[in-house]
């Protein structure tokens, strides 16, 4: 029998292996059957005894082979198809999200707030909530769409009726706080970047503030670059400038950063590392501090306030939230977050905020500190200094992860994005199998990774993690996203470092052994199937972190201090030498 007589359904044995070839092109139907069927011809050549003197048996399990061969291939043409098809797909949505969101522009009402803010008026008829939120999806305007919401909110209470156009909302506009006065031209926008103001709060999220009805607004900061011998409130936009065809830098891409309070901090949020006496002690003596001498609102989390309780009632004052859906809601209230513990209470603090973070002050009581530079003992000076400003500040970007299930029928289905502070790691979990890692970047095929896994790491993460599989160490200034192999099973394997703007794509393969496992700065483990894809990207929410000194000296010393990096006994003097 030659190859092309296999061209029809043709069985095999005893007739449990079934083999179509004749399906049109398109015909692929499920690509984990014609694996299963691949393996199953593969069996029979293995099962089928092939004396050398039998010419036919010989024609026939390379008829197989030829057939296990395409059936393969398809399989792993359907798995890149589906790759692509989900990117598309993704960025069909995007997209699609985005000229929703210019054509409401034009209007001056983001869609996604202006759904917010429909739920947040409906949900709340005795209208005590009005909050007014920053827009996560274009972080600019807000103030005029409050300003509009506001009008359609009246115009709705009052059945729409608006015959000249006028609209009357003073019963509903959101009060402005002094700041959106002073900057309601959008200067603020101009010449740095800017922190949001709250324009009014009246219902506080937790029952023991329901009695404070009163305006609370977020202090009011602005960023600006810094650089040597230049005026650090001015700001070039250009990058590179192309005069008379000359190719000329006019700016680094990312330079030293200056954190000036516009309006003074007034609520801090504090961050425990849990189970420790020395934090707990240290936190109350924080707390006291603050309210005493700084006269601050503060939050901690629940078990802290309990903490604080069961040592005294003094403590009552401390406020906190009650579930997954207020937490979403303490960017909104929180202008500075201190932390006390190591690198993963920072990595914590990070991760409750899934959007903007206020600026983290991070005090070091771990045995590691790459991410958190000051001392404890010193907490009443540093925060003094803090609160007062400028300060230097690292701005560390996070990685935004999209789990894209192959199994997933539509895009309700696609899971929540993860932001990461210091990398995301797919690897083989428990399986003894090496994982199979397909990377894409930009859809431009980058390697297949053949290993223990592969770590995308930020720049801030490149100490931890990325660094102990054999990764360079990177200023974290330094906008990029490393790539890592983990133990990768090729003598050429070699990490890189690919710019900020790109998107890598890792693809677990149909014929994929075992499923690959992802986690999260080391938390939050997901199985990735055979089919699945991990898409990450730079997140637009950086995480601020207070400097020292500034963010070089901070990380110098924390490679220093924290791995003794390049410690040598220096050579002596006395030997031979060059005259
Ligand atoms: N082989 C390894 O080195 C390895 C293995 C697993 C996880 N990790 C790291 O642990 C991190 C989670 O930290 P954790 O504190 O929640 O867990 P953890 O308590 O297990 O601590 C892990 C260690 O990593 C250090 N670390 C964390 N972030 C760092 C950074 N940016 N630079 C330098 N060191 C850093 C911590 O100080 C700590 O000593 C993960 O994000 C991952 O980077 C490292
Ligand atoms: N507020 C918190 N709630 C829950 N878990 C937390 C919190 N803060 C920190 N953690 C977790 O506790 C673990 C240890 O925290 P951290 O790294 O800060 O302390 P450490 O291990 O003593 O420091 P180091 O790693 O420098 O020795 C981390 O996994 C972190 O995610």
């Amino acid at each position: 029998m030659s190859p092309s007589k296999l061209d029809s359904t043709a069985s095999f044995g005893d007739g449990d292996v079934s083999v179509s070839c004749s399906q049109p092109a398109n015909g692929l139907s499920d690509s984990l059957s014609l694996l299963h069927s691949e393996k199953a011809v593969q069996e029979l050549i293995q099962q089928t005894p092939v004396h050398g003197s039998d010419d036919h048996l010989i024609e026939f399990s390379e008829a197989l082979r030829t057939v296990a061969k395409a059936l393969r291939r398809a399989a792993e043409g359907k798995a890149a198809a589906q790759a692509e098809a989900a990117e598309w797909k993704r960025r069909y949505e995007l997209e699609r999200t985005r000229n929703l969101h210019l054509e409401n522009k034009g209007n001056g009402i983001c869609e996604k707030l202006r759904s917010w803010w429909m739920q947040t008026s409906i949900n709340n008829t005795t209208g005590l909530i009005r909050l007014m939120l920053p827009c996560l999806y274009c972080c600019e305007n807000w103030k005029e769409q409050g300003r509009r919401l506001s009008k359609e909110q009246s115009l709705r209470e009052n059945n729409g009726v608006s015959e000249g156009g006028r609209l009357d909302n003073s019963t509903n506009q959101p009060m402005l706080c002094n700041q959106e006065k002073e900057h309601s031209n959008g200067g603020c926008l101009e010449h740095g970047i800017c922190s949001h103001e709250v324009l009014q709060d009246v219902a506080d999220f937790d029952s023991n503030m329901a009695h404070q009805n009163k305006i609370m607004r977020k202090a009011s900061f602005k960023l600006s670059w810094r650089c040597k011998g230049e005026n650090s409130d001015q700001h070039k936009h250009d990058i590179v400038y192309f005069e008379k065809g000359n190719i000329s830098t006019a700016e680094r891409s990312s330079k030293q950063i200056s954190l000036k309070w516009e309006s003074p901090p007034q609520t801090l949020l504090i961050l425990t590392k849990p189970n420790s006496t020395s934090v707990r002690i240290l936190c109350a003596q924080m707390v006291r501090w603050l309210r005493e001498q700084k006269k601050l609102k503060i939050y901690v989390e629940p078990r802290v306030r309990v903490e604080l309780l069961t040592e005294s009632s003094y403590f009552s004052f401390v406020q906190t939230w009650k579930d997954e859906e207020e937490i979403l809601l303490v960017h909104t209230k929180v202008d500075l977050v201190v932390t006390l513990g190591g690198d993963g209470t920072v990595l914590w603090a990070a991760s409750i905020f899934k959007g903007p973070v206020p600026p983290i002050v991070p005090f070091s009581l771990g045995s590691l500190g790459f991410m958190t530079p000051f001392h404890s003992e010193h907490y009443r000076d540093c925060l003094d200094s803090v609160l007062r400003g400028p300060i230097s500040i690292t701005l560390r970007n996070r990685l935004q992860c999209h789990v894209i299930r192959d199994a997933a029928k539509n895009e309700i289905e696609t899971e929540e994005p993860i932001l990461v502070l210091n990398e995301v790691t797919i690897d083989r979990g428990i399986s003894s199998y090496l994982t199979n890692l397909e990377c894409y970047c930009d859809n431009s095929f980058v390697t297949c990774v053949q290993g223990d896994g592969l770590i995308l790491s930020t720049t801030s993460g490149s100490t931890a993690y990325s660094l102990a599989a054999g990764g360079s160490m990177v200023h974290p200034q330094v906008p990029g996203i490393l790539f890592t192999p983990i133990c990768p099973h090729s003598l050429s394997f070699r990490p890189l470092i690919l710019p900020e703007h790109v998107t890598v794509r890792v693809q677990i393969p149909f014929n994929s052994r075992s499923p690959a496992w992802a986690s999260f700065d080391g938390k939050d483990r997901k199985q990735l199937a055979p089919g699945d894809a991990l898409v990450c990207s730079m997140a637009p929410w950086p995480v601020a972190t207070a400097c020292q000194v500034d963010s070089t000296d901070d990380f110098l010393r924390s490679i220093h201090d924290g791995l003794h990096w390049n410690l040598r006994k220096t050579q002596s003097f006395d030997g031979p030498r060059d005259v």
